[in-house]
């Protein structure tokens, strides 16, 4: 039997609240975003694609609706926008960023829920790139979860670097949200029951005796969704190594992490048969994404047959992690509601130290399963989850957290900078055994690229037409 939990009321619930910093954002359909502002092996990043206003979307403040399905009913105030989602409810306790959370690709077909009870105090960025051509304040073009639940949103946002609100941003997107629940009721009953499904409804009396589906994006493969269509190529200016990277749903900081440190990246799908091409680059990447790993057969099957027939340095995050682990044999488990918030403790086993990390994640690796030639690496300090897994010879390692953070703390930065030395040492000795440097693209790059230009839309391949 549901129960009604009572709204709060929406605070403070004018429109002309917004916008008090005196600027304005022009809207731009999210079709027009392209994934990142790659450029070719040389070149200066493109500038920003021109803001386009296209429609008039406004947040919608009716009544809205969270519904849990053989649970809870809550009632509070829509601010995003007037549209009806169901996926997967699961929370994070970070205190901040939720810029970078809600267009972490990781979030794809789930609800998030904020236990931090005052969210949009500090508005929304613009889409500003850095000096990469990546977005400096977003981890994808667009907002991926598909609806947020908070206790308190402001409408008044105050920070320099603002220029709308949570709540102008969630409806240009069309995003639904809802405030004015109790979310540590929300969130008692999720760590009690487990992660479960959700919807949020707007405008709409609720009617529980509705049988309406709710769509489980277990079901799915969202990988195939937020992975690039298209190689992409981001160049680093500071060296010239270079590394594949198998797009799962990419965060931007990810990217930026390694072009920053020398190392050029080429984005591949997730599917791409990278075994097929390793010896054209330095390093492989694996990266996070949303939904059940085991979704991912292809990428798996594809790491299994690279680390059968090359030597090649390989890091993987998250869903990176669990996919290199499955590709060695190792099995996934799903959690109950898994870990997302900026401050779970990792201890490295090899050192010793623990480390502060960032983490979204709803499956974990049961370490007891990993093979003879890997040990576990780090393990979770709050409920003893894997945390990583390291080769015994090979370099060969990848994490459960973020090190990237993004939002979170750079504790377990260092882990890129050993990756970067990795891939350059190996770049060293196969420069060795091809008798002297060479820092031209890959052919395979070029090829790549260049099939890229007259074939491939780009906004899923982020490669400048000219
Ligand atoms: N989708 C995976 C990985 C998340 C990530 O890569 O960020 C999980 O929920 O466990």
């Amino acid at each position: 039997m549901a129960t009604t939990i009572l709204s709060k009321s929406l605070r403070p619930s004018t429109s002309s609240l917004h916008m008090t910093n005196g600027l304005t954002r022009a809207l731009k359909p999210a079709s027009q975003i392209t994934r990142t502002q790659a450029t070719l092996v040389s070149g200066t990043p493109r500038a920003p694609a021109p803001r386009v206003s296209t429609r008039s979307t406004q947040p919608s403040f009716e009544r809205a609706t969270f519904t849990i399905r053989d649970g809870p009913i809550f009632h509070g105030k829509s601010f995003g926008a007037k549209t009806n989602i169901s996926g997967e409810a699961v929370f994070t306790t970070s205190l901040v960023g939720y810029p970078e959370s809600m267009t972490d690709p990781s979030y794809r077909g789930q609800i998030l829920v904020f236990t931090q009870p005052l969210i949009g105090n500090y508005g929304v960025p613009g889409d500003v790139r850095d000096e990469y051509g990546l977005f400096k304040y977003f981890e994808s073009p667009n907002i991926q979860a598909c609806g947020i639940v908070v206790a308190d949103v402001a409408l008044q946002y105050s920070h320099w670097t603002a220029v709308e609100s949570l709540a102008e941003w969630c409806a240009r997107e069309g995003v639904p949200a809802i405030s004015g629940v109790d979310t540590r009721a929300i969130v008692t009953y999720l760590r009690e029951q487990g992660s479960s499904l959700g919807k949020i409804t707007i405008g709409e009396e609720y009617d529980a005796d509705e049988d309406e589906a709710y769509e489980d994006p277990a079901n799915i493969n969202l990988v195939k969704k937020v992975s690039t269509k298209a190689p992409f190529h981001v160049p680093s200016p500071n060296g010239t190594a270079h590394v594949a990277l198998i797009d799962c749903g990419v965060k931007e900081n990810i990217i930026r992490s390694l072009v920053a440190r020398g190392a050029s990246v080429t984005c591949l799908p997730y599917d791409y048969p990278i075994h097929k091409s390793a010896h054209h680059f330095d390093g492989v990447f694996i990266s996070n994404g949303p939904g059940d790993p085991t979704h991912c057969r292809a990428t798996s099957d594809n790491l299994r047959r690279l680390m059968d027939t090359s030597q090649i340095p390989i890091m993987g995050i998250c869903l990176g992690h669990q996919l290199l682990a499955i590709a060695i044999g190792a099995k996934t488990t799903k959690m109950k509601y898994g870990n997302r918030a900026h401050n779970i403790p990792a201890l490295d086993l090899s050192t010793g130290k623990c480390h502060i990390t960032s983490q979204n994640h709803g499956y974990a690796v049961d370490p007891t399963t990993l093979p003879a030639d890997f040990k576990e690496y780090f393990t979770n300090l709050n409920d003893g989850s894997n945390e990583g897994m390291i080769h015994k010879t090979r370099p060969i390692f990848s994490t459960q957290f973020h090190p990237e953070a993004k939002g979170g703390p750079l504790d377990s930065s260092y882990l890129f900078d050993a990756y970067v030395e990795r891939v350059n040492q190996y770049k060293g000795s196969q420069d060795v055994l091809k008798g002297g440097k060479d820092n031209r693209p890959s052919p395979l790059l070029v090829d790549l690229l260049a099939k890229e230009r007259v074939g491939v839309k780009p906004e899923h391949a982020g490669i400048p037409k000219a």
